[in-house]
């Protein structure tokens, strides 16, 4: 019995591997599903520009899906870009022999503006491939092709989906709203005769391979088992993330991440592991007179570019705190329990992005001087110099004040320090990769 779930992409390779079968393959990891390909196309492209373009004869792209078919099992495929009429032929005359599902991304123009399937071509797609189609997952330039309708408003994107089921054969239809105007995208299904719409804010992020990634997550998700309306549910949630995270890259149109669907809550269960270890070893050390009166935080970010507000920061619930002779945290190590620590984290990862984790300690001099003649950089920041507008913004001190310590002193800082305000205890916070660096810091001061 085969355990493991198998998508099939029929589609063209992208060589900057934003979009395409490359966008697809990470996609089908990103949900633990074996992905396989049937490449239609090599195109010779990066984040600004298609400069080559060379399809594969039709006969080997049909004997790439009957090689993987007849021998691994394919449980949901999806097509991508066909290119010409001879391909689109060749796969629907392969692909009709089986029962897997099947979703259509009708690819026709890359992000860049360079035509993918050729103008005659689209008639063949809508004749042979459309009517073979579980799901076909238009933008609304491709709704507008496919229809023959101006799409404008949500009400258009209804009934040009509705319009392009019917005409087709198609059994579902969703047309994708990123490109109508609105604080929303709003994508809207058409299947078994009812809509259904799936809204996410328009984020801010990289939006090459949305497309490919987007019908890809719904594939995957097909081929474990999901019914169609859930599968898009969660590939909604996922192309969101990967458009909000997406890595800067290249000139042009930065292309989606498709790792962060995996990446965080991987990273988030090494963050937890290593911090609550971390803080189990300072309780053990007892420095009781390194504790503040308002306790002690010890905090571990997210990396770049996941690191984006104090939700992405682990830290103590409730502190660590001075118990009789010994320190206690309060609560468990949870992610966005931070407040001062985490901006504290964020805005020195803004200078050094790989300095993740820090912990406050109770401000003397004795214990800045310990900490110098132990060979540990340190930098300052005053609040009295902090400037009316950062005063006025809510949160505004801690990024301010870091950031002046950090272009106040010639190397990194390991320590920064402040000797307090009128209600403002004096503060020093220790920086470092990780807790285990934070607390070999701590132990040189001790
Ligand atoms: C080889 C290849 N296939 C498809 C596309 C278009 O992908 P899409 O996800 O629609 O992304 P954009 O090009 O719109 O960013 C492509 N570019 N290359
Ligand atoms: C008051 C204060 N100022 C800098 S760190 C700190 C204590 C920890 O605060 P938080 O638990 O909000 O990170």
């Amino acid at each position: 019995m085969r355990l493991v779930k198998t998508a099939l992409t029929i589609a063209g390779s992208d060589s900057g591997g934003g979009a395409g079968i490359e966008a697809d393959l990470k996609t089908f990891t990103a949900f633990g599903v074996h992905g396989l390909v049937a490449i239609t196309s090599v195109t010779a492209q990066n984040t600004t520009s298609v400069t080559a373009i060379h399809d594969i004869p039709p006969e080997v792209v049909a004997e790439q899906i009957r090689a993987v078919v007849e021998d691994i099992g394919v449980d949901a495929a999806k097509t991508g870009m066909l290119s010409n009429a001879e391909i689109i032929k060749a796969v629907a005359k392969t692909v009709e022999k089986y029962d897997f599902p099947l979703v259509v991304d009708p690819v026709m123009i890359a992000k860049s503006g360079a035509p993918l399937l050729r103008e005659d071509a689209v008639d063949a797609l809508v004749k042979y491939i459309l009517p073979l189609a579980t799901l076909v997952t238009p933008n609304r330039f491709e709704a507008e092709k496919l229809s023959g309708m101006e799409i404008k408003t949500v009400e258009d994107a209804r009934r040009a989906a509705k319009k392009i089921a019917e005409e087709t054969g198609a059994k579902a239809v969703i047309v994708k709203g990123g490109h109508l105007s609105g604080e929303y995208a709003i994508d809207v299904l058409y299947h078994n005769g009812t809509f259904k719409e799936y809204r996410a804010p328009k984020v801010e992020g990289c939006t090459h391979g949305t497309g490919c990634s987007f019908s890809a997550a719904i594939t995957a998700n097909l081929a474990k088992g999901l019914g169609l309306e859930d599968a898009i549910g969660v590939a909604k949630k996922f192309i969101t993330l990967g458009i909000a995270t997406g890595h800067r890259i290249g000139h042009g149109h930065c292309p989606v991440n498709q790792s962060a669907w995996i990446e965080i809550p991987a990273e988030k269960w090494r963050i937890y592991k290593e911090l609550s270890e971390a803080v189990r070893k300072f309780e053990e050390m007892s420095p009781v007179h390194l504790i503040p009166e308002v306790g002690t935080n010890f905090v571990y970010s997210l990396p770049l570019p996941y690191a984006r507000t104090i939700e992405d920061v682990a830290g103590v619930k409730g502190r660590i705190v001075k118990y009789g002779n010994s320190v206690k945290a309060v609560g468990p190590v949870e992610f966005g329990v931070s407040d001062h620590l985490a901006r504290a984290v964020l805005a020195y990862m803004r200078f050094y992005p790989e300095y993740r984790s820090a912990i406050n300690v109770r401000y003397s001099e004795e214990i800045v001087e310990l900490a110098k003649e132990q060979g540990l950089k340190v930098s300052f920041y005053d609040r009295r110099e902090e400037p009316i507008e950062v005063k006025e913004k809510e949160g505004a001190t801690i990024p301010w004040g870091i950031e002046t310590a950090v272009k106040r002193a010639k190397n990194r800082p390991d320590i920064i320090y402040h000797l307090g305000d009128i209600g403002k205890e004096p503060m020093i916070i220790i920086f470092g990769k990780n807790p285990r660096e934070v607390l070999e810091k701590v132990r040189l001061i001790l």
